[in-house]
């Protein structure tokens, strides 16, 4: 059974700094074990979240509480449950890796005996053991971020919060820190948040997305998909008469049309594309539809998915339609 304590509750939070509202009557909760992707534009709030969460930061007024502690009234005992990777991880540039995690296990209040073999094991889940002696300062920026990792599981926080891990990393940087991250999953609950989105999609369980400090949608990839794009896509490529097409489409389904027509090639195929508001897998239906017609001739045929980005660009467009209405109505 899962345990009925979330890793993560926020309710209502709001933090206005001078004046400006940053986070804006935020609420949601993470379960344990769960990995979710904390998605926004620049500026819509992420960081700031981020460092309440973490007891960092006091909130300006609402609930927040981690692993059932609450932040506002025990910030040290909520730092105690999670490990914390700022967004620029400052590091000590003259310390040594090994030294380094020995020096913030002590901090975390692990004892000498179980510190040891713990970091002999961060360094293999972190790939760092070749590293493990070098200076801080002189590593690359996908070990120094691979250190920022090390650190935050090393004393095996119930709850990891990570403000862009892979920022200006390459791909193959990026593919370790993802397969690091993954590895975590059902062990510790761990919130993320990256511009990378192709990242998150393929790590998170669940997305949240706010905007200028609201949540503007939240769920699975899949759930989100559903939600904001609400319709099925389809691409072929096709030959024969264009003009013929939605009577035959319309009876697999009545919503069912050719919303792109494209140049046909020397073969006599163009691609297009379908689309429809109902989201039952129409594949084999339209194959058997296109078939049958001895004057349709058909390539190739295929559902397409839209990514967390097309997500995310209409949702966080379409909150911002939202309030440009609520301001002109004002
Ligand atoms: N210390 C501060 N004082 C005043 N305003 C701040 C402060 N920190 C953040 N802000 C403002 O609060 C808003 C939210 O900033 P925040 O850094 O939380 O956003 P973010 O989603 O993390 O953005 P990014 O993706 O660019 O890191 C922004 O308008 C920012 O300018």
């Amino acid at each position: 059974m899962s345990d009925p304590v979330p890793a993560i509750e926020v309710r209502h939070l709001v933090k206005s700094y001078a004046g400006a509202t940053a986070v804006n009557d935020i609420s949601f909760s993470v379960a344990r074990g769960e990995i979710l992707g904390f998605l926004g534009p620049n500026g819509a709030g992420k960081s700031t979240t981020m460092r309440i969460l973490t007891g960092y930061l006091p909130a300006t007024s609402g609930h927040v509480s981690i692993c059932g502690i609450p932040a506002a009234t025990q910030p040290d005992m909520v730092k105690r449950q999670i490990g914390y990777m700022p967004e620029n991880n400052p590091l000590p540039e003259d310390m040594r890796v090994s030294e380094y995690l020995y020096f913030r296990g002590r901090l975390k209040e692990l004892t000498r005996r179980k510190l040891s073999p713990r970091i002999d094991e961060v360094l293999e889940l972190c790939d760092l053991k070749r590293v493990r002696h070098k200076i801080i300062g002189k590593l690359s920026k996908g070990f120094r971020q691979r250190v920022g990792i090390a650190e935050a599981i090393l004393a095996e926080p119930p709850v990891i919060i990570m403000d862009e891990p892979t920022i200006g990393l390459d791909p193959h940087q990026i593919l370790i820190v993802r397969d690091l991250i993954a590895s975590l999953r059902g062990r510790m609950t761990v919130l993320i948040s990256s511009h990378i989105l192709p990242e998150i999609e393929m790590t998170c369980d669940r997305v949240l997305i706010i905007n200028q400090g609201r949540v503007v949608a939240q769920g699975t990839p899949a759930e989100l998909r559903r939600e904001i794009l609400g319709r099925s896509t389809y691409e072929l490529e096709f030959a024969g008469d264009v003009a013929a097409l939605p009577a035959v489409l319309t009876a697999v389904d009545p919503e069912l049309h050719v919303v792109t027509t494209g140049e046909p090639d020397a073969d006599g195929f163009r691609a297009l594309r379908l689309t429809t508001s109902h989201d039952t897998e129409l594949g084999e239906a339209l194959l058997h539809a296109l078939s049958a017609r001895a004057d349709f001739r058909l390539r190739s045929l295929s559902r397409a998915h839209p990514t967390l980005e097309d997500v995310f660009l209409a949702a966080t467009r379409r909150s911002w339609d939202v309030r440009s209405e609520d301001l002109r109505k004002n």
